[in-house]
């Protein structure tokens, strides 16, 4: 390894040394093994376009030979005429008007192919897009929380745009083989000695572009971290969420200095690159039109030897100089096609991620009814990218119709316990069983929508009052009967009645017209999701911190009442809403410390008793 390359490894730690890897020629060619699967996603987007497509590409590259062909016939024919050999000119007028009618169709099928390539790119981004949102859907989340996942997600959402662009470049590589292969045939039929002039001239061009493209895509590669830094600098710089903060903590100078320092680093690597690309490009070009000149020499010399006629030294000139810049493009274009390609690997590694919580062959159906309960039979969890036990050793039964409250401090494992009721991870440790089956072993779907959860940071949608309590149950989202009746119990619908569009009014600022809510509103919100289903779970992860102590109170209260027989979870940091639950369960640093009821737990004179009386002196 090069110093200077050693040191960009030691500089972006140990997992980017892969980024700096130049692909060989090798494995640029392997990389061309994914357009079969490109092509297989562009004709699942448009069979007819791709089709119509391909015809109109292969009718192009027999435009340029002919042109020049019949101009050949159209100089002969005029070197004859005016020699006075010939007294007809017949023919040289229907020559003519045949290059005519050729410029016109060539010129036609240009537009044409733009076109049909535009359309068929515009909906090949949106059929990738949607591909990458579905298969995203299907992931975990801890596959979210990695990062370098996200700089896999990223780069294949940049396929997206990217990828157009390479499906009319392979195109295009076609159509220019075939024109070549014309335009050599004629070529060789001269003198093939030319066609050898021809590639010393281009060889040289097309190594250095090569080079450069491989320096090009490395660096693209290995900027990704620092560019999605960059683009959430710039989101906390200048939006409606972080304005706020940025304004009052003074931000703004920091996140400016921080963008000038990533951006200039960009601007500073691509310029040194650019320099030396458009320097050796010209050293290059130099060299092709040397070639081509020898070349021209060699044929005006034949043509005054008699050897041959103006109209072939034209049409061999001609050729030659099209044959050059042809070559050239697949030369140069083939180093694009085969980057293009490596990236698509990164798109179709994308969705090899599987996600590693997934519906079992033979799903058990959730009960109708639960029964016994969940049981947490010493379970453990530890997030993949830390060391630490974030639950360890519980062993307890959340009993059906029971109301438990989970309390302790921050960081105890509060959520992470409810999130591994959802399976939204699998415990790493132990099992939970569900009326005395595994959790896993339940139908995922079913088990999903037997559950309600609302989290502490629940999404604000940026949409409408009725859509952010129909989220909850997106299935009933025409159901407005059932969004009010939701929007009662968790107390929101005092609220919809304030506002201008009552149900309909758009929430948040981001959109025209929206109305922005305060932090208790938003929960109140919030909270009608979880009564838009009958889930037979309920969790709520302190949904109303934001509520005044009262509010919380009446929340939870209802919440009781209407949830009556039901089992549940509630969070709160609140021992007033947290008294009112069956049993409470005491955590601290993910493990399992004391379990009864408020009274219980009281008596027992242990944490819950210390915090409560704590609690209590607080408010006396
Ligand atoms: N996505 C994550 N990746 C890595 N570690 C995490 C993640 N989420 C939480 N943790 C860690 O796991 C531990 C338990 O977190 P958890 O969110 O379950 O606590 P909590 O009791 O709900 O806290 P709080 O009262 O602050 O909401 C903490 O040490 C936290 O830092």
């Amino acid at each position: 390894m090069s110093k200077s390359k050693e040191r960009m490894a030691r500089e972006r730690g140990p997992n980017r040394q892969n980024v700096i890897a130049n692909p060989t020629l090798k494995e640029k060619f392997a990389a061309l093994g994914n357009l079969p699967r490109f092509f297989k996603l562009v004709w699942e987007t448009h069979k007819w376009y791709t089709l119509l497509n391909g015809l109109l590409r292969l009718l192009r590259s027999a435009i340029p030979v002919a042109i020049l062909y019949v101009g050949k016939l159209i100089i002969d024919e005029v070197v004859t005429l005016s020699k006075g050999h010939a007294t007809d000119h017949q023919l040289l007028w229907q020559l003519v008007a045949a290059e005519f009618a050729l410029a016109i169709l060539s010129d036609a099928l240009a537009r044409a192919t733009a076109l049909v390539d535009s359309l068929l790119g515009d909906l090949f981004s949106n059929h990738t897009s949607v591909k990458i949102m579905e298969h995203a859907a299907t992931l975990d989340l801890d596959q979210f929380e990695d990062s370098e996942f996200y700089d896999k997600l990223e780069r294949a959402r940049q396929q997206t745009i990217g990828r157009t662009i390479l499906l009319s470049q392979v195109l295009t590589q076609v159509q220019d083989l075939i024109t070549m292969a014309f335009l050599a045939a004629g070529l060789m039929a001269f003198n093939p000695w030319l066609i050898l002039l021809l590639l010393i001239a281009i060889v040289p061009a097309f190594l250095g572009e090569s080079y450069f493209n491989d320096r090009s895509y490395a660096l693209t590669r290995g900027q990704t971290p620092e560019r999605r830094e960059l683009d959430y600098i710039r989101y906390i710089g200048a939006s409606d969420e972080t304005a706020k903060e940025v304004k009052l903590f003074n931000l703004s100078g920091f996140l400016i200095d921080r963008f000038k320092t990533l951006s200039n680093k960009f601007y500073d690597d691509n310029k040194k690159l650019s320099i030396k690309r458009a320097s050796w490009g010209t050293f290059f070009a130099l060299l092709g039109s040397a070639g081509y000149y020898t070349a021209y020499v060699v044929m005006i010399m034949k043509t005054i030897e008699g050897a041959l006629t103006i109209g072939t030294l034209t049409f061999l000139a001609g050729s030659f100089r099209q044959l050059r810049s042809t070559l050239e493009n697949i030369l140069t274009r083939f180093t694009a096609v085969s980057q293009g390609a490596i990236y698509l690997r990164d798109f179709f590694e994308f969705f090899e991620i599987q996600p590693k919580i997934f519906m079992p062959v033979k799903p058990v159906p959730f009960p109708a009814q639960i029964k016994q309960g969940f049981t947490f039979e010493n379970v453990g969890f530890k997030y993949h990218n830390s060391d630490k036990w974030a639950n360890r050793h519980l062993s307890f039964t959340l009993h059906a119709g029971e109301k438990l409250a989970l309390v302790g401090e921050n960081g105890a494992g509060k959520t992470t316990l409810v999130k591994l009721l959802a399976r939204l991870y699998d415990p790493v440790e132990g099992r939970i069983l569900l009326d005395g089956i595994d959790l896993r072993d339940y139908d995922l779907l079913q088990l999903r929508h037997n559950i309600g959860i609302i989290f502490q940071d629940y999404l604000r949608y940026q949409m409408s009052f009725a859509q952010n309590i129909a989220v909850g149950n997106i299935d009933e989202m025409n159901n407005r009967a059932l969004i009010e009746q939701s929007a009662e119990k968790s107390l929101a619908s005092l609220l919809a009645k304030k506002l201008p569009n009552q149900y309909d009014q758009a929430l948040g600022r981001r959109f025209n017209n929206g109305v922005e809510l305060s932090g208790g509103e938003w929960q109140k919100v919030a909270l009608a999701r979880a009564y838009m289903k009958d889930a037979q779970l309920l969790i709520l992860d302190e949904p109303t911190s934001a509520l005044d102590a009262r509010a919380e109170y009446e929340v939870f209260q209802r919440f009781a009442d209407l949830t009556k027989g039901k089992t549940a979870v509630l969070i709160s940091h609140r021992f007033s809403t947290v008294r009112m639950a069956d049993r409470i369960l005491v955590l601290d640093k993910g493990q399992q410390l004391e379990i009864g009821s408020h009274e219980e737990l009281l008596a027992l004179g242990g944490r819950y008793a210390e915090l409560f009386h704590l609690q209590a002196k607080g408010y006396r």
